[in-house]
């Protein structure tokens, strides 16, 4: 249930699919040398095993830690994912057991925006098409069907980091940005935001989705809505592959109902570079595919190495959960002399006033105290005079209601 403060080089970390260069530079930097690097993600078995012994984990997109393998993570106090998306995570597990989770939540945003540019272009004109043709060498040498993006209508569902950029860029094309977006936003340049799915489905010349995996966005294009779309028309999804029905897009693009798609995002995508593609799309020749590489630049990389290191340095020496995913946010100076105890406990009546108690009763002097909650979570803060350190440890580890304890100094 709780983790002593560990000399920098007991402190083990794994690195799994091949995240920058730069969060081992960031880390090493820091003091934090004891760092496992994988290049991929790794077999559920395995992942068990290794993550059993690990204190930080640091992942990208492919790596499940569900329930089940975070049942085994009895040492692991954060999880770096070094991308957007978090939902490869079982929030609700990691929050149980104490386990603060950490995202970039911008670093890679220009990359997909500029993909999803550079791809409606492409799209646009047939280019996939006809570059496919010629690799067999056939030559559609024809102006049918190709189009240039001024004044066509790119409904953007999702108006978030990315959806936003890519409306700035495809307006500096001359394009007509609408979108759907489950908040009232504010429309960046001439962007109109739609109030029913429906109707940008229907009245867009290309779609591309930009939604994070939630419950309510899991096939929210599926068959009724790929028949909503305009004939002819482009369907881009480089956000996750459990939102669009990819049954439903091939056979759209088949009938010749679309005219074209890119896809980034998969339901199910291999684990490796070395195990099998398997979509209902490959084979078709006015369809993108693309290995989920959205937001995998050398730029988004880099930055999100330092980016998602740096928060997880934070937390290890200070305890800082500024901008964590699933934990109440404490922003916390760098401690003196004293002994920092972190205290995560379950957000319910009586745990704050035995923790007091417990100070008062052993007369303990706090020098520093920082309390923010969440509804479910509480994370406490506690500076103390360096020879108490330990015995406040132990005794504030005996509240019921703690998930986890650990002191730093
Ligand atoms: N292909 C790739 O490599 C990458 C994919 N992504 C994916 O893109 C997603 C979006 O990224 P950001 O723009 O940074 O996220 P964001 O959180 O800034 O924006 C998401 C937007 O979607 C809206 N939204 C949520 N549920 C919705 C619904 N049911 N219907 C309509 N709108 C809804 C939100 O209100 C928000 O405006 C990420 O969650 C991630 O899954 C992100 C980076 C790289
Ligand atoms: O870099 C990755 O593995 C995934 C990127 C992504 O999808 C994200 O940032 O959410």
């Amino acid at each position: 249930m709780s983790n002593n403060s560990l000399d920098k080089d007991k402190i083990k970390i794994l690195l799994l699919e091949g995240v920058h260069q730069s969060a081992l530079d960031a880390l090493h930097d820091a003091g934090y040398t004891n760092i496992e690097y994988h290049k991929t993600a790794l077999a559920e078995d395995e992942l068990i095993e290794k993550i059993s012994e690990a204190h930080f984990i640091g992942i990208r997109s492919r790596t499940q830690l569900t329930e089940k393998v975070l049942e085994h993570a009895n040492k692991l106090v954060a999880i770096g994912c070094f991308c957007i998306g978090t939902n490869q995570v079982d929030l609700d597990a990691a929050s149980a057991k104490g386990i603060v989770v950490f995202n970039a939540p911008y670093s890679n945003t220009r990359s997909v925006a500029e993909l999803v540019l550079g791809q409606l272009i492409l799209l646009l004109r047939g280019i996939p098409a006809k570059n496919a043709a010629c690799h067999r060498g056939g030559w559609i040498k024809s102006a049918v069907g190709s189009y240039e993006t001024r004044g066509k209508r790119l409904g953007i569902i999702g108006y978030g980091s990315i959806g936003t950029q890519l409306s700035v860029l495809a307006e500096s094309l001359g394009m007509e940005v609408c979108f759907y977006d489950i908040v009232t936003k504010l429309p960046l340049g001439n962007a109109r935001q739609i109030k029913s799915l429906k109707e940008l489905l229907s009245t867009s010349d290309i779609i591309s989705l930009h939604v994070p995996e939630t419950n309510s966005t899991k096939l929210m294009i599926g068959a009724k809505e790929v028949s909503q779309m305009k004939k002819g028309s482009i369907f881009i999804n480089a956000s996750r592959g459990t939102v669009a029905d990819l049954d439903a897009v091939a056979e759209a693009i088949k009938s010749g109902n679309l005219g074209g798609a890119a896809v980034d995002v998969f339901p199910v995508e291999p684990k490796g570079n070395d195990e099998e593609f398997v979509s209902p799309l490959r084979g078709l020749d006015n369809v993108i595919l693309t290995p989920h590489i959205g937001g995998s630049t050398m730029e988004a990389q880099e930055n999100i190495g330092i980016e998602v290191a740096e928060k997880l340095i934070k937390y290890s020496d200070v305890g800082t959960t500024t901008a964590a995913v699933n934990f109440p946010e404490v922003a916390l100076p760098a401690q003196a002399d004293n002994h920092r105890i972190l205290h995560i406990h379950e957000n319910r009546p009586g745990v704050l006033s035995k923790i007091n108690a417990i100070f008062s009763e052993n007369n303990i002097n706090i020098t520093g105290q920082y309390l923010r909650t969440t509804e479910k979570l509480g994370y406490m803060v506690m500076d103390v005079d360096a020879e108490e350190g330990e015995l406040a440890l132990e005794k504030v580890k005996e509240v019921d209601g703690t998930v986890k304890a650990r002191v730093l100094f």
